[in-house]
């Protein structure tokens, strides 16, 4: 059974207002929480004078990137799927922040729906089948709102009908290395994740032969989303040979990128014209 839902999505939806968009480049928790990742400073170069930190071209590339997909998105929810450490939440706010948008972590949604404080905690009392049940139902309400950026859990993807409501906005896949997601989770451990904890042994390899098997399990339906955004392909691009080098703000640009191209790629070619079809953003909005 699904618990109030609609009223959990309420009282969270009020405590997203304009001061929740202070600044737009915010890192998330595992970046140190709400520090800004890209403060405005300068620093001394070897020859004496100032040059501004890599960051600052970064955030401003962001922030670029982030009003040009505004206009593209004319007010579609952006859904982040992908397996579990692959960044979705720590991604996702940063994306809304910089939007303007609301920020929604279905985990989250889900817990305050069922009222209890964790995710593990509902899988251990209830099942895992009862937390999909309740995920199906804030997918649902979230899926008539507009102006959203939604960390989706790793799983929600098995369900036809979460695909269903994702496919009313935009749809990310964060596309991660195995080994990438298995150190990010050995890192922080596995508590928070049931499908991942296990009593003992080493929480890198643990992590990895878990995640193995899932992604197995859950085969193509990641590909479901309308675009990818690989992190191999974003460090190649940059030279490196590591995806860890990638910053939670690269993987957002290179996200409004993707979705840039996306949107331009599946409008409508209308030969009519603007003055008689409405203007290109309408036609967009008809997508
Ligand atoms: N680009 C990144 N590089 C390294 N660690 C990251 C990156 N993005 C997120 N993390 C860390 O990985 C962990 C999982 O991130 P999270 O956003 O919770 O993933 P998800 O919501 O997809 O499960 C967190 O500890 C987070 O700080
Ligand atoms: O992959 C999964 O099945 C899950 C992913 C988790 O969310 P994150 O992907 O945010 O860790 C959470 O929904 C739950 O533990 C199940
Ligand atoms: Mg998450």
């Amino acid at each position: 059974m699904e618990a109030g839902v609609g009223l959990a999505l309420q009282s969270r939806a009020a405590g997203f207002g304009s001061a929740r968009r202070r600044s737009a480049l915010y890192g998330g928790e595992g970046w140190g929480g709400s520090k800004p990742v890209a403060p405005l400073r300068a620093k001394k170069s070897s020859g004496g004078h100032e040059t501004l930190y890599n960051s600052v071209d970064e955030a401003l590339l962001l922030k670029r990137k982030s009003e040009e997909v505004l206009f593209y998105l004319n007010g579609r929810c952006i859904y982040l799927v992908g397996m579990m450490g692959s960044g979705k939440s720590t991604v996702g706010k940063i994306m809304s922040e910089v939007l303007g948008y609301s920020f929604f972590d279905s985990d989250k949604l889900v817990e305050q729906a069922v009222g209890m404080p964790s995710v593990a905690q509902i899988f251990k009392v209830h099942s895992e089948a009862f937390f999909r049940d309740n995920e199906s139902s804030v997918l649902g309400d979230l899926s008539s709102m507009r102006r959203l950026v939604v960390a989706t859990g790793g799983g929600a993807v098995i369900r036809p009908v979460n695909w269903k409501y994702m496919k009313k906005g935009l749809s990310v896949w964060l596309d991660v290395p195995l080994d990438a997601l298995a150190r990010r989770i050995a890192k922080v451990g596995t508590a928070s994740r049931p499908l991942l904890d296990q009593p003992s042994g080493d929480p890198y390899t643990m992590a990895f032969s878990k995640l193995s098997m899932l992604a197995e399990q859950r085969g193509d339906a990641y590909a479901n989303a309308d675009v990818r955004v690989s992190l191999e392909e974003i460090a190649s691009k940059q030279g490196h040979d590591d995806v860890s080098k990638l910053t939670p703000t690269d993987i957002a640009i290179e996200s409004f990128h993707k979705i840039e191209n996306f949107v331009i790629e599946h409008t409508v070619n209308d030969p009519v014209g603007d003055s008689q079809a409405g203007s290109h953003a309408e036609r967009i909005q008809t997508l």
